[in-house]
């Protein structure tokens, strides 16, 4: 992995130049640009509905652009797969029913013009056991591991994965990652669309927001999480809570009290603070943080929506 922006010269992995993409009267896809670069493991987040596997599916030839353009290593998509240089893991599809696991990841590597040897592959995705086993016998997260082996069937330059991780164990989700950091890690890029905001946070080294098929925040999750301004505020009260003179203080996006304890979160942590000792009450184990992932995530979002309504 590397957080090493390349050369503004350098022909990026992938170009979205001003892309749209509407279903009826639905925007997926929104006058999106951006540029993906060689070894960067990037997050794609956004609501339900934000345009994420649409976005996915216009970078693999599955979709056309209304408008707009999309490049993959300096060409169309498809001229991108047919030379080997994308493996892509979507959230369904792409396995056969009847036939057994082995089979599909040896159909799989004939067809990848860089291809490893299928038991490697098997290895690697920890599927060895169950190679002999009907595609349509899999558990929810067997049949993901399958995929994920068919997206690392070759040596692909740039890997795609939409929610690779649902339905994976815990165990299996680690050794996942553990993977895709190989990948990355071997100067790899790796694209992945998911719900899991720890995930993202742990694993990307980029992150793009994306709210009704627009870009609405590009940059590391620690950017992302100061980006949304707001901070954690926790401490203890003793005896009675006054929880509508809590709520009068000010710059508070939301108040929680449970028991003798206060969460706050405040676009201004100073002057809250400086508020809350005015209110005369001697707050016990104060503590101020950032916000995590998720609460930014949750507080650009649902600050995008406010200024839409
Ligand atoms: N084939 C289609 N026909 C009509 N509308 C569609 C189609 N595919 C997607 N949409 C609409 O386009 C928008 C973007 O959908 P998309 O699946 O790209 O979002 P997403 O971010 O991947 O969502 P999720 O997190 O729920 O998977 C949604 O409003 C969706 O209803």
């Amino acid at each position: 992995m590397t957080t090493t922006a390349a050369p503004a010269t350098a022909t990026p992995v992938v170009g979205f130049d001003q892309v749209t993409k509407t279903y009826g009267s639905v925007r997926a896809v929104d006058g999106l640009s951006l540029a993906l670069h060689p070894g960067e493991t990037v997050a794609l987040l956004g609501p339900n509905g934000a345009g994420k596997s649409t976005t996915l599916d216009l970078l693999l030839g599955l979709k056309n652009a209304d408008s707009g353009t999309v490049n993959v290593f300096g060409t169309s998509p498809r001229e991108a797969i047919v030379a080997g240089r994308v493996g892509a893991m979507l959230q369904s599809g792409g396995l056969m029913d009847e036939v057994t696991v082995g089979e599909m990841v040896k159909l799989a590597c004939s067809l990848h013009p860089k291809a490893y040897k299928a038991a490697d592959v098997m290895a690697r995705a920890g599927i060895t056991q169950i190679a002999d086993r009907k595609v349509n016998k899999l558990s929810g997260g067997q049949s993901q591991r399958v995929r994920f082996a068919l997206a690392t069937a070759g040596d692909s330059d740039l890997i795609i994965l939409d929610e690779p991780t649902t339905g994976m164990d815990v165990s299996a989700r680690q050794a996942f990652w553990a993977t895709m950091r190989e990948q990355a890690d071997q100067g790899r890029t790796v694209l992945f669309a998911t719900h899991y905001l720890e995930e993202a946070d742990a694993i990307a080294d980029r992150v793009l927001v994306l709210h009704r098929g627009r870009l609405l925040a590009d940059g590391t999750a620690a950017e992302i999480k100061a980006k949304a301004g707001a901070r954690r505020i926790a401490f203890d009260l003793e005896g009675a809570i006054d929880e509508a003179a809590l709520r009068a203080l000010p710059f508070l996006t939301s108040v929680d009290v449970s028991g003798q304890t206060v969460r706050i979160q405040s676009s201004d942590a100073d002057a809250t603070v400086h508020a809350l000792y005015g209110l005369g009450v001697y707050p016990r184990n104060l503590e101020v943080a950032g916000l995590g992932l998720e609460q930014a995530f949750v507080a650009i979002t649902q600050a995008e929506e406010a200024k839409q309504s």
